[in-house]
C-alpha cells in the first residue's frame, strides 16, 4: 500500500481493499490496524474510540460538530451511532483530506447522516447557524489544531451555538495538550469538566479527553 500519494490516501486505498462496503465496524477496524501496523496517523483510535462511542450514546446527539475531519474516522464512529433523523456536520480545512474523508465516509454507508464542509473552523463556525438553520450543537467534538481548540469553543459560544446541556469532547488534551483550553473549561463558571485517562492512538503513551458540559 505504498503507491499512495498520501498518508491519507493509502489508508484509503486499504480500506477499500479489506473493508466490508457499507460496514462501519468494518472500515474502523482497517483504519485501526492499518494504524497500528503499517503506519501511524493521528485518527482518535480504538482505545479514545471507546470513549467518544459511549458520550455519543448517552447524549443521542440530534445536532453534532466535529472540528478536524482529517480521513474522517472519528466521524465514522459518531456518525454510526446517530439516532435517526440525526446530523453530523464537520469541517476540514485540507481539500485533499476532505476528499479522502469523503470517499472512506461512503465505503462506510454513513455519507448520509454527514454534512462535511471544508475550509477552516473559524471561517466556518460563523456560518453554521444560518446554513444549518439551527438553534444549538447536542455535541461537539474537538480534535483540530490544539491551538484552535479554546479560540474556537469562544466563538462557538459567541455564534450562539452552545446551549445549556451541550456537552464538547476534546481530544489529546494530555498528548499533544492543550493546555489554555483545560485552564478555561475547567475554571470557567459556565462548563462542568470531566478528564477521561486513555493513551495515544496505536501507542503506549498518555492521553486522555475531556469532556465538558455547557451551563448555559
Ligand atoms: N482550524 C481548522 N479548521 C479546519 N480543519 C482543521 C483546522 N486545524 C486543523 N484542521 C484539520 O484537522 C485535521 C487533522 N489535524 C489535526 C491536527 C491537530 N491534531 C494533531 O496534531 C494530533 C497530533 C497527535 N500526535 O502528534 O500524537 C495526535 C492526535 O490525536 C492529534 O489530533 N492537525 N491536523 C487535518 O486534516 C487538518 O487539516
Ligand atoms: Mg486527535
Amino acid at each position: 500500500f505504498t503507491s499512495g500519494k498520501s498518508r491519507p490516501m493509502r489508508i484509503l486505498q486499504y480500506v477499500q481493499r479489506t473493508a466490508v462496503q457499507g460496514d462501519a465496524n468494518s472500515v474502523i477496524s482497517a483504519v485501526d490496524s492499518y494504524c497500528a501496523n503499517v503506519e501511524w496517523a493521528m485518527n482518535v483510535g480504538d482505545m479514545k474510540g471507546e470513549i467518544l462511542d459511549a458520550v455519543v450514546l448517552d447524549v443521542r446527539p440530534r445536532w453534532v460538530l466535529e472540528l478536524g475531519t482529517y480521513c474522517g474516522y472519528s466521524t465514522m464512529r459518531i456518525a454510526r451511532f446517530l439516532p435517526p433523523g440525526a446530523r453530523l456536520v464537520t469541517l476540514e480545512m485540507n481539500h485533499h483530506y476532505a476528499q479522502v474523508a469523503k470517499q472512506i465516509l461512503g465505503h462506510a454507508g454513513v455519507d448520509a447522516q454527514v454534512d462535511l464542509l471544508v475550509g477552516t473552523s473559524s471561517a466556518l463556525i460563523p456560518q453554521l447557524k444560518k446554513k444549518f438553520d439551527l438553534d444549538k450543537f447536542d455535541l461537539v467534538f474537538i480534535d483540530h489544531w490544539k491551538t484552535s481548540y479554546l479560540p474556537d469553543t469562544k466563538l462557538l459560544e459567541e455564534c450562539g451555538l452552545l446551549a445549556s446541556g451541550t456537552v464538547l469532547l476534546a481530544d489529546n488534551v494530555t498528548c499533544p495538550g492543550a493546555p489554555d483550553y483545560l485552564q478555561y473549561v475547567r475554571n470557567s463558571p459556565r462548563y462542568k469538566s470531566l478528564y477521561f485517562p486513555s493513551q495515544l492512538e496505536y501507542l503506549q503513551v498518555e492521553d486522555g479527553m475531556e469532556k465538558s458540559i455547557f451551563l448555559g
